[in-house]
């Protein structure tokens, strides 16, 4: 007898999108410019020169987009908010033009019973920011607050799930570590100092949320599953360290108000000692986790790799997705059991999942077939129900992502939509992903 793959009751089914990757006109009606405005109009910084100015439009074209919403069947939708929209200076005055785009976002939403999920920072901190420092400057936690708290007094009510940050890892990595992503710094003794402040910049909008917020706030991490490539010591200890590194350095602060031991193993004198102030304002309690999955590492020591000291091993019995990623369902199974066991079973939200195969620039005769991403978002959302079998509590499922979009520094070589996108023309044509995905909303997942 086949099992069967029907969600629970109030399983939400929704598609992610970010602010910088679809809406384009970033300086529009008094925006001020983000580190990415920057960052994709400095030459050798983005692949092809791609930039955000236009990208799918969405900041005129939002309404037809959630039309596409509507007809899939989707529940919820979750986007970010362009800090440097609403406030152009990151801090001080309010665009009220900035403000007035989302709340006419949320409101079209609302009209066709779609629920937001807001993510106040999805990586393009304000320009202006970033000239006092940016996430290097202790005081961007306060900024962060105060940005919270506009957002929050205009939209909360209408928005019932805020997200504070998405994934302060990638911001940290590739932001100041490896320098892939703006604000493109490589600098290891920055690198903890900006993923603390990103933790401390969280505290504040969580305490900001608490004095006028009504409904429900929590952070959006990326999760990579690590498996060690062999049972030798080393390749263990490699595993260990990489687990810390990505997937406990920003849960174990929000949960249990302290870094994993082995920051200071990876990062040696470049890892301060910060005051317990500081991890009681991180570790106030939150109500739930997005968690954003692609993929798993198997993982061997390397002595050459810095600062991990740990590599990749290449698993060539499986699918690679156009990023690079090997296609392993098990391992979002066991991220959410080990999210479960690791910090009492919150409720979690997959935020984010989903993969770029290659999609031809142009659909043909209104069909785009994509066989590769029907197959993995079969086997990943059936990898979420067997988490729900194993008693994880799982809210619901964004799929990354709504639309084709500007995959940061990869510009546009890189397709993760259901929807395809033509940006030579902006036309939309769903996937044959995205119906699959609007027949497993219809039946909530019965038909998987
Ligand atoms: C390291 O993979 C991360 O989990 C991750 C993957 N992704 C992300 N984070 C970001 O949140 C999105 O903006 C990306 O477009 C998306 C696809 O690359």
């Amino acid at each position: 007898m086949s099992k069967s793959y029907v969600f629970p009751e109030g399983f939400v089914w929704g598609a992610a999108t970010a602010a910088y990757q679809i809406e384009g006109s970033p300086l529009a009606d008094g925006a001020g410019p983000s580190i990415w405005q920057r960052f994709a109009h400095t030459p050798g910084r983005m692949l092809n020169d791609d930039n955000g100015d236009i990208a799918c439009d969405h900041y005129n074209r939002f309404r037809d987009d959630i039309a596409i919403m509507k007809s899939l069947g989707l529940q919820s939708y979750r986007f970010s908010i362009s800090w440097s929209r609403v406030l152009p200076e990151g801090k001080g005055r309010v665009n009220q033009k900035g403000l007035d785009f989302y709340e006419r976002l949320v409101d079209t939403l609302l009209e066709n019973d779609i629920a937001p999920v807001a993510t106040l920072f999805h990586w393009d901190l304000p320009a202006a920011l970033d000239d006092r420092g940016g996430w290097l400057n202790p005081d961007v936690a306060d900024w962060f607050g105060e940005y919270s708290e506009v957002m929050f007094k205009r939209l909360d009510g209408r928005i019932k799930r805020w997200a504070t940050l998405n994934e302060p890892w990638v911001v940290t990595d590739g932001g100041y570590l490896h320098g892939a992503l703006a604000p493109g710094h490589r600098n290891r003794f920055e690198a903890p100092i900006a993923s603390h402040h990103l933790l401390r910049a969280h505290g504040k909008s969580v305490q900001a949320y608490r004095a006028i917020g009504q409904h429900d706030i929590g952070i959006v991490v990326n999760i990579e599953p690590k498996y060690a490539a062999s049972d030798s010591a080393e390749d263990q200890a490699a595993r260990d360290r990489a687990e810390a590194y990505m997937n406990r350095q920003y849960l174990d602060p929000v949960f249990f108000g302290k870094y994993p031991e082995q920051m200071r193993d990876i990062f040696g004198e470049a890892w301060p000692e910060w005051p317990q102030a500081d991890m009681d304002l991180i570790s106030q309690p939150i109500d739930f986790i997005g968690v954003n999955y692609y993929t798993r590492n198997v993982t061997r020591h390397d002595e050459s790799s810095w600062p991990l000291k740990a590599s990749p091993v290449r698993q060539p019995q499986h699918t690679y997705t156009e990023t690079g990623w090997e296609v392993y369902p098990q391992g979002l199974t066991d991220t959410l059991t080990w999210v479960k066991q690791r910090y009492g079973n919150p409720q979690v939200f997959i935020t984010e999942n989903g993969a770029a195969f290659f999609d031809p620039p142009k659909a043909e005769r209104g069909r785009v077939r994509d066989p590769l991403r029907v197959s993995y978002l079969r086997q990943h959302l059936r990898a979420v129900h067997d988490a729900i079998d194993a008693g994880c509590n799982i809210g619901g499922y964004f799929v990354w992502s709504l639309l084709d979009n500007l995959e940061w520094s990869l510009g546009y070589s890189k397709r993760f939509g259901i929807v395809h996108v033509d940006y030579q023309t902006q036309t939309r044509t769903p996937k044959d992903s995205a119906r699959y995905y609007a027949g497993i909303v219809a039946s909530h997942g019965a038909r998987l």
